[in-house]
């Protein structure tokens, strides 16, 4: 008898409408008890199609939710010095409480001296060297929203970490690195493979946790993963593909997000959650 086992899926629509719910019902409450709508302010360089599209459907979100959204779009041309201007003075701006800079912004621009120029209190995005240190120390501030949102849906589907090897395929700033730092902090074993890594399929064979963050179409294959692994797909590559090959995947792990419909919606979810409780703190409502 053939024992082909399908993994239960990791639904990120439903935990995120869920938070989206929660955090529109803050929204209004802070619009009722001190007349401010929270503002996200978000920073778009040039015109790549997959960025425009993912800024629409965040100010479509914010809209639902009762977020403003201020959106300030940069010709591609645009130096690193006047970017940095202009997140400063969004930074300064009373009336904005969040601000994300969309990635990527283009070669010629020092993005990092750009994210660098976001305030840490306004940081809902997470990118900046603050929220990343804070994060790793376990300190008050805002995770990047795509580790965020994954660690939540860990936890809305009772994953148990403390203990367990958990295998994070990349290792960029926003998305790879900052995951590790939360899988170590709830205690699991973290291996951290790359573009360099040396037979990643026996690494990634190894995993209890995977998570695919390398922006490679299909790279994770059924036969890769571990029967009864946790399979996290945090790619976003061009046609709403993931970095596993699910249908494959699918077979051998025991949790798995799909793509679309599993990590996107956290990301966006855990953003606006973020920007409303900035808001909140900055208009001294709630403390960090
Ligand atoms: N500073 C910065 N922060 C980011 O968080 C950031 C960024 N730059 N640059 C680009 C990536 C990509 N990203 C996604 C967000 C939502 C979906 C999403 O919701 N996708 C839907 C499908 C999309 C659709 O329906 O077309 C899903 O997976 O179900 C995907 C990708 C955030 N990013």
């Amino acid at each position: 008898m053939s024992q082909t086992q399908t993994a239960r899926l990791m639904d990120g629509v439903g935990l995120a409408r869920r938070i989206v719910e929660e955090t529109s019902g803050k929204a209004t409450e802070l619009a009722r008890r001190v007349g401010v709508t929270p503002c996200l302010a978000t920073v778009l360089v040039g015109e790549d199609p997959a960025s425009v599209t993912y800024v629409r459907m965040k100010r479509a979100r914010c809209a639902k939710a009762g977020i403003e959204s201020r959106l300030v779009s940069l010709p591609a041309a645009t130096a690193t010095a006047e970017l940095v201007e202009t997140l400063q003075s969004l930074s300064q701006d009373a009336g904005v409480h969040g601000i994300l800079l969309q990635h990527p912004v283009g070669p010629h621009i020092d993005e990092r001296a750009a994210f660098e120029a976001i305030a840490p209190e306004k940081d809902v995005d997470g990118v900046t060297m603050s929220s990343f240190g804070a994060m790793s120390f376990g300190l008050p501030g805002f995770a990047s929203c795509t580790p965020g949102g994954i660690m939540r849906l860990l936890d809305e589907y009772e994953v148990d970490l403390a203990g367990q090897h958990a295998v994070v395929v990349g290792r960029s700033a926003i998305l790879g690195k900052p995951v590790g730092m939360l899988l170590l902090a709830r205690d699991a074993t973290v291996t951290y493979c790359h573009s360099r890594t040396t037979d990643l399929a026996a690494i990634v064979h190894e995993a209890d946790i995977v998570v695919a963050a390398v922006g490679r179409p299909r790279l994770i294959r059924g036969e890769d993963v571990k029967p009864g692994a946790v399979v996290i797909d945090a790619g976003y590559n061009p046609g709403n593909v993931g970095d596993v090959d699910f249908d494959t995947a699918r077979t051998r792990a025991r949790l798995i997000t799909p793509v679309p419909g599993g990590v996107g919606p956290m990301t966006i979810a855990v953003l606006l959650a973020q920007t409303v409780d900035a808001a909140s703190i900055q208009l001294g409502l709630a403390s960090r």
